[in-house]
């Protein structure tokens, strides 16, 4: 491993890291089974993919009845792709406050070779212990960002110096919301890039929002990233991830090496995720507004529920929950802002029945 991010010297442009058991198990409402992670992680070791994240959608310790509670016990499902998995490493994800250095412990003696440690992008310094503890115990350390829209390229740049000096090695611009348009995205990763120089590498995470997310990928490559997030068939919260396959066909179109089968890419989606996805990501009117008032991806589902739950346009939701600026962590408010707009309904004697999803 070396120091800039783990590259296991694979003569690789970009290395593509797949997410469809992890950011999908948003989609799934964390109903992966242990069937489903088997299938997946072989099919995308055979394809080439050398990082494969694994964990319940919001990481370690996430199965909650604030975020959801997981069908299968995530540590039985990191030792089944442990074990699938021939030459790729297997990731997890983990976010301070919500997952532990216990839990860290626990998922690298099941066979975990990397943690993505995940905070709001503000707040990179509860990242520290984390990022020493995951040190120690060996693992590949990746930093997420997330929701990097909410600042400006140089103070995200500086919230990746924290991580990168408490032994993060590669530090990822995470678009949580779908948000970032183009250039968006493309000065974030440079000024990350400019700021850490050969001291880590840096990635980007897509969401498919406003159907950005391989074009943000291109870009973000071109300004310097080096290791690319993708989910196959775009499983993932809100409108999906950048597909995987997708990413792997446009890179090579691009003259771009990844290392990694874009057909066997192509048998997986079709062929092991899409037949087991419960509700396909799709860009429809929560997920737009969602990449356009900057909402975190994974609110979507919790979002619906609370729309059907008491009669409100789960769009509306999302607006305010957007212009309210809530953060991950934040999934309770949903419920209280579709209860506001319940009363404001029943007030204006509008709407008794409001347009809802499905
Ligand atoms: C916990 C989040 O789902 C992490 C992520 O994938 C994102 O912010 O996007
Ligand atoms: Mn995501």
């Amino acid at each position: 491993m070396t120091a800039a991010g783990g590259w296991d010297g694979a003569g690789r442009e970009v290395r593509l890291v797949d997410t469809t058991l992890r950011d999908g198990s948003h989609a799934m409402a964390h109903r992966f089974t242990e069937a489903n992670v088997r299938d997946t992680v072989r099919a995308l070791d055979a394809a080439g993919v050398s990082l494969i994240e694994v964990s319940h959608g919001d990481g370690l310790g996430g199965s909650t009845f604030n975020y959801g509670f997981s069908l299968v016990d995530e540590r039985t499902l990191i030792a089944a792709a442990v074990e699938e998995a021939r030459s790729a490493r297997i990731a997890v994800l983990l976010l301070p406050g919500l997952g532990t250095v216990t839990d860290l412990r626990a998922a690298a003696g099941l066979g975990a070779g990397a943690v993505r440690i995940a905070t709001h992008c503000t707040e990179a310094d509860v990242s520290v212990q984390h990022f020493t503890a995951a040190r120690a115990l060996g693992l590949e350390t990746v930093g997420f960002l997330m929701l990097s829209h909410m600042v400006d390229p140089e103070a995200l740049a500086k919230q990746g110096r924290i991580m990168v000096d408490a032994g993060c090695q590669c530090v990822y611009v995470v678009d949580s919301a779908g948000a970032l348009v183009l250039e968006e995205a493309a000065d974030r990763v440079a000024a990350l890039v400019a700021e850490l120089g050969e001291a880590a590498q840096v990635g980007y995470h897509g969401h498919q929002n406003l159907s950005f997310g391989v074009a943000n990928s291109v870009l973000a490559h071109r300004a310097g990233a080096r290791q690319i997030d993708g989910s196959l068939a775009a499983l993932g919260a809100g409108a999906g991830n950048s597909p995987t396959e997708v990413l792997a066909a446009t890179f090579e179109r691009l003259g771009v090496t990844t290392g990694v089968d874009k057909d066997l890419l192509m048998d997986a989606a079709e062929n092991v995720v899409k037949p087991y996805i419960t509700r396909l990501p799709v860009i429809d009117r929560g997920s737009i507004v969602q990449g356009f008032a900057g909402v975190y991806s994974s609110f979507l589902l919790h979002a619906e529920r609370a729309a059907r739950r008491y009669d409100v346009p789960a769009h509306e939701i999302l607006y305010r929950v957007g212009e309210r600026r809530y953060v991950g962590g934040q999934e309770d408010m949903i419920i209280d802002v579709a209860l506001e707009l319940r009363r404001e309904r029943e007030a204006s004697g509008a709407g008794q029945r409001a347009h809802r999803p499905g």
